[in-house]
């Protein structure tokens, strides 16, 4: 036997989820979700489980069983009309294919109906003894009292829950849920009065009883089936079900009008008040099960004002008897009932009629809609629908189209208890979605990404299945790492200085965030692309956003220092993203460097010189004194060359990634790219994150205009319509239509996201508690920057600020450009402080923030602004107070006063006493109690404020008198202290 799912399992056995997952519980099995598999074996034991307690069950029931086995004894017509099949319908009484039909047509074969719903799980089956389906029903009894018990639970804690929604939804809950034991009850006592009845004999109108049996709410009618449980163990009869009420209409399912019963002007008054007759009664055929449906009532009120009497003719006459009184007779067709509504316009056009009948059916679908927990959501009947991580229940609403409250009630339950707007993890989805007819699937935002690719034909994963004789070598692309001071961007600026062709430049580089050079290898002339902001947090900040441009990576670390805190950190963030490490020991030129040492310490990280047998290469530089770049470069090159396999695809549309961006006043946006395949030309189409536009212009380092940029060739691209993020992949477009639309879903999804989350902050009363609770606080930030990588790397570094638990810093909008009145209106809702970093906000802006009371602070150095921040997080710290003991005076006399109390007479050890001070009892070293207060003070008949040590003096403690002689006052203060 394959492995089954549990959802899976509880559809074959005809329970829900949750009574599987219980029972494998009980079993001993831990099984994580509905959508978990189970083994064989353990299904083999499941089911017998399961049997097992269908077994005891049905024998405890065996004699209620029987009893109905012999009332049903009639049952089979009313077995057949149970179960229409396609094409199988033996009668038109038969082929009634609603609840309330059947009702009517069991009732027409049977008075005693209920008993036979009770026996009749198939077609023309004989009553052998207890039925399995009796047996299972019964199991299913058992699994809806847990499910019950479980749903009390859930009530009693949302009754308890402080979120008003989940306390509604549990209130609408447990109303249900006393309806549903009171009519429980009730319906047990009208089968007896049915198993009592005569043959025939129908105790008056059945409009009555059909109310009574269907609820006459909308709302009513799955749950009046649900919880009759005398019927046989359909899937659709069990509460718990995920199926229940999910029933997709088959063609005989689906009331239609019998062309008969359409009506026409003539052929109404031809029937002489049936029509009104039928639709009088909303207890019979599709009034019955719709409740205070439209066609009843419509068609009732038609036939009232056509006929008069048509109404009451119903309640008692022969017409209403029949509830398929229509033309020929059908039972329940309710649709036929139309015809009264309907019948006196008569010349109503077909599209009319169309357009009537598929709002019918419409509504039809969502009142067939099951009922859970008071709620009806219109079943997805299976459908898949996709939602992004971290979803929520609002989400789902919005994309199915139903209320967030109603999702909400449905999944409280399925005993989970979460508000709209948290998010919830997959398996709950699955499980939410089980019940209301959606298969949910929760993809990544890559996948999205990808699927949103997929849509313009564009396929990220096509890299992988490239053919050899399409690559080519393309330059190793290098970032440089170390501590800070060792010298990164001096060998930076000494490698672009002493490498880039000055010829060609005309002597001038510009700083675009990445550079080209040129390096001579055995001969051969060979390039080296650097990315020219140093340092691994620019480095991981780009892996972040998925951007993994590195290929080698140097680690500079100065010959005079040695191995220091950010040299560890960059080995590892080099390692964890698999990317091999060269070696530049700098500054040899300094007194007293030591290279030798440097080895030393670096083969403790795994690093170990090529010279002491290991695969690293290490070479002596100084970036000052430009000695041995050339060596550097060269080692960058045939590192690459042993352990990489640089090969790239120029002939497809380009792709990369983006490493700076900013915004020109004269040019617009302009972002730095890095072609990581493809070649880039002038006129692409091209995205980048949620930016697009067409390349209008290509620069390189030295400012030169190119029309085309190869794989590992940095350019200045000119053209975009917004600024980028730094480490925003970039892909050219099939044309500028869809770079646009690209640029504009994928801009979409990202509000979507950002709402979501900011949602999830403003609106998750838990959240806040906590932060209450456990006094933390919460510096909000609005940095906005003159280039992409200046933002980011500001905000790498104030997330790294870490003054104590108790505060924290939260940056709750990032950008480039200008402080802009969003900026203000944002920061003066979250009470946050703006930080511009090069860029100012024009004289309305600042005006505005004036008047908000927003702060701005300007910065041009990162380190600054890190100091102010981290200045303020210690503002927001609560004083932190320590106690510091002022004095001890042993109590060697008590004068009893009448007026005062006992009086202590005392000599002051140490220290000096102050009235008003703190003080606690000590006797034999043991304190006796604390938190007394000096509340008078006096040396012989004075009353002073303080008494020093060495003098003696008379304390009183206020209404405190337990004291002795030899008791110790010890005097205390809390202090403030100064955080360090
Ligand atoms: N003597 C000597 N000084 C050097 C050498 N390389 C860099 N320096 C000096 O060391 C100091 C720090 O150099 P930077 O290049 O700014 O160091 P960095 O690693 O980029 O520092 P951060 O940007 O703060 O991380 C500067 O004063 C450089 O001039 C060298 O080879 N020899």
């Amino acid at each position: 036997m394959p492995k089954a799912r549990v959802y899976e399992l509880a559809k074959q056995f005809g329970v829900d989820s949750k009574t599987v997952l219980e029972k494998l519980k009980d079993m001993g099995e831990f099984v994580k979700s509905s959508s978990s598999t189970v083994e064989a074996p353990v299904v083999r034991r499941l089911k017998s489980a399961f049997a097992a307690d269908n077994s005891s069950a049905s024998s405890q029931t065996s004699k209620s069983a029987q009893h109905s086995q012999h009332q049903g004894a009639s049952h089979s017509n009313s077995a057949d009309s149970h179960s229409p099949k396609p094409g199988n319908a033996p009668h038109p009484k038969a082929s009634a294919p609603k609840p309330g039909a059947n009702h009517h047509a069991a009732e027409q074969a049977n008075p005693v109906h209920e008993s036979a719903h009770a026996d009749a799980p198939k077609p023309g089956m004989p009553h052998p003894g207890p039925k399995p389906g009796q047996g299972r029903h019964q199991g299913q009894g058992r699994s809806h009292s847990s499910a019950l018990s479980k749903q009390e639970e859930a009530i009693r804690q949302g009754l308890q829950s402080s979120d008003p929604r989940i306390q509604e939804a549990a209130r609408r809950a447990q109303r249900e849920l006393e309806e549903k034991k009171t009519s429980g009850e009730s319906r047990g006592e009208s089968r007896r009065e049915g198993g009592s009845r005569p043959s025939g004999a129908r105790p008056g109108p059945r409009g009555e009883r059909g109310e009574r049996r269907n609820a006459p709410k909308p709302g009513a009618t799955p749950r009046s089936r649900n919880t009759s449980s005398e019927k046989a163990p359909r899937p659709g009869n069990n509460p718990f079900t995920s199926h229940q009420g999910m029933h997709v209409p088959t063609p005989n399912d689906i009331p239609r009008p019998h062309p008969m019963a359409r009506p026409t002007v003539n052929n109404s008054h031809g029937r002489n008040g049936r029509p009104g007759a039928r639709n009088g009664r909303p207890g019979q055929g599709v009034g019955g099960r719709w409740g205070h449906s439209r066609a009843g009532q419509g068609a009732g009120a038609a036939g009232a004002r056509h006929f008069g009497a048509g109404a009451p003719h119903t309640d008692n006459g022969p017409a209403g008897h029949g509830g398929h009184g229509g033309p020929g007779g059908r039972p329940g067709r309710g649709r036929g009932g139309a015809a009264g509504a309907f019948g006196h316009q008569g010349g109503r056009s077909s599209k009319a009629r169309k357009n009537a009948r598929r709002a019918k059916q419409q509504e039809y679908e969502e009142m067939k809609a099951p009922v859970i927990g008071g709620v009806r959501i219109p079943s997805g009947h299976g459908q898949t629908i996709r939602l992004r991580q971290g979803a929520s229940l609002a989400d789902l609403a919005e994309k199915i189209n139903v209320s967030p409250a109603s999702l909400v009630t449905v999944l409280f339950h399925l005993g989970e208890m979460a508000t709209a707007t948290q998010s919830l993890n997959e398996d709950t989805f699955q499980i939410l979605g089980e019940e209301i007819g959606w298969n949910i699937k929760i993809v990544s935002s890559e996948e999205e990404d990808k699927e949103l690719l997929q849509q313009f034909d564009i396929n990220l994963d096509d890299e992988q299945d490239m053919d050899d004789e399409d690559l080519v070598p393309r330059p190793p692309v290098v970032t440089v790492m170390g501590h800070v001071d060792h010298g990164k961007t001096r060998l930076l600026d000494t490698i672009r200085k002493t490498n880039v062709s000055l010829k060609e430049a005309g002597g001038i580089t510009q700083r675009i965030g990445a550079y080209q050079v040129s390096v001579h290898l055995n001969g051969e002339e060979r390039k080296i692309t650097f990315l020219d902001t140093p340092g691994h947090e620019a480095f991981t900040a780009m892996r972040a956003r998925g951007a993994e441009l590195t290929d080698v990576a140097i680690l500079v670390v100065a010959a005079d220092d040695g191995v220091m805190p950010q040299t560890v950190e960059a080995i590892n963030h080099a390692q964890a993203a698999n990317v091999p490490i060269v070696v530049a020991v700098n500054k040899i030129d300094v007194p007293g460097a030591n290279p030798e040492k440097v080895r030393g310490q670096l083969t403790e990280f795994g690093l170990v010189p090529e010279e002491y047998g290991g695969d690293t290469m290490f070479v002596d530089i100084s970036a000052k004194k430009n000695i041995n770049i050339d060596k550097l470069l060269e080692a960058v090159l045939l590192t690459a060359d042993a352990t990489l396999d640089l090969r790239a695809n120029p002939n497809m549309p380009a792709r990369g990634a983006t490493v700076e961006a900013r915004l020109d006043k004269g040019r617009g946006a302009v972002a730095t790219v890095l072609v990581q395949q493809g070649t880039l030309h002038v006129g692409d189409a091209i995205v980048a994150g949620t930016s697009y536009g067409r390349v209008r212009a290509m620069l390189d380092e030295n400012g030169n205009s190119l029309t085309a940029a190869l794989p590992s060739r940095p350019v200045s691209v000119l053209g975009l319509t917004s600024v980028p993020t730094a480490g925003d992949l970039f892909l050219v477009a099939p044309d500028d239509r869809a770079a646009r639309q690209i640029a504009e879903k994928r801009a979409a999804s990202e509000r979507a996201a950002q709402l979501a989350k900011r949602r999830k902050v403003v609106s998750l009363e838990e959240f806040k508690e906590q932060f209450a609770k456990s006094e933390i606080d919460m510096l909000n930030v609005v940095i906005k920057g003159d280039s992409s990588g200046s933002v980011e790397a500001l905000e790498d570094s104030l997330m790294k600020i870490e003054v104590s638990d108790e505060v924290g810093i939260q940056v709750i909008h990032r950008g480039v450009g200008a402080i802009t009145q969003n900026d203000v209106n944002l920061a003066s809702v979250d009470k946050a402080v703006i930080i511009g970093f090069n860029v100012r906000p024009n004289r309305q802006v600042a005006d505005l923030a004036e008047r908000e009371g927003v702060e701005i602070k300007y910065y041009s150095v990162i380190y600054k602004a890190i100091e102010d921040i981290e200045a303020a997080l210690k503002g927001m710290l609560k004083p932190e107070f320590e106690e510091v003991v002022t004095s001890h005076s042993e109590i060697r006399e008590i004068f009893r006063s009448s007026k005062f109390g006992n009086i202590a007479g005392v000599m002051v050890q140490d220290g000096t006493v102050k009235r008003g001070t703190k003080c606690r009892i000590m006797r034999d070293g043991v304190v006796t109690i604390n938190d007394l207060e000096i509340s008078s003070l006096r040396r012989f008949k004075d009353d002073v404020t303080e008494v020093e040590e060495g003098y003696e003096c008379g304390i009183n403690l206020g209404d405190f008198n337990d004291i002795q002689v030899g008791d110790v006052i010890e005097t205390f203060e809390m202090r403030e202290v100064e955080r360090k």
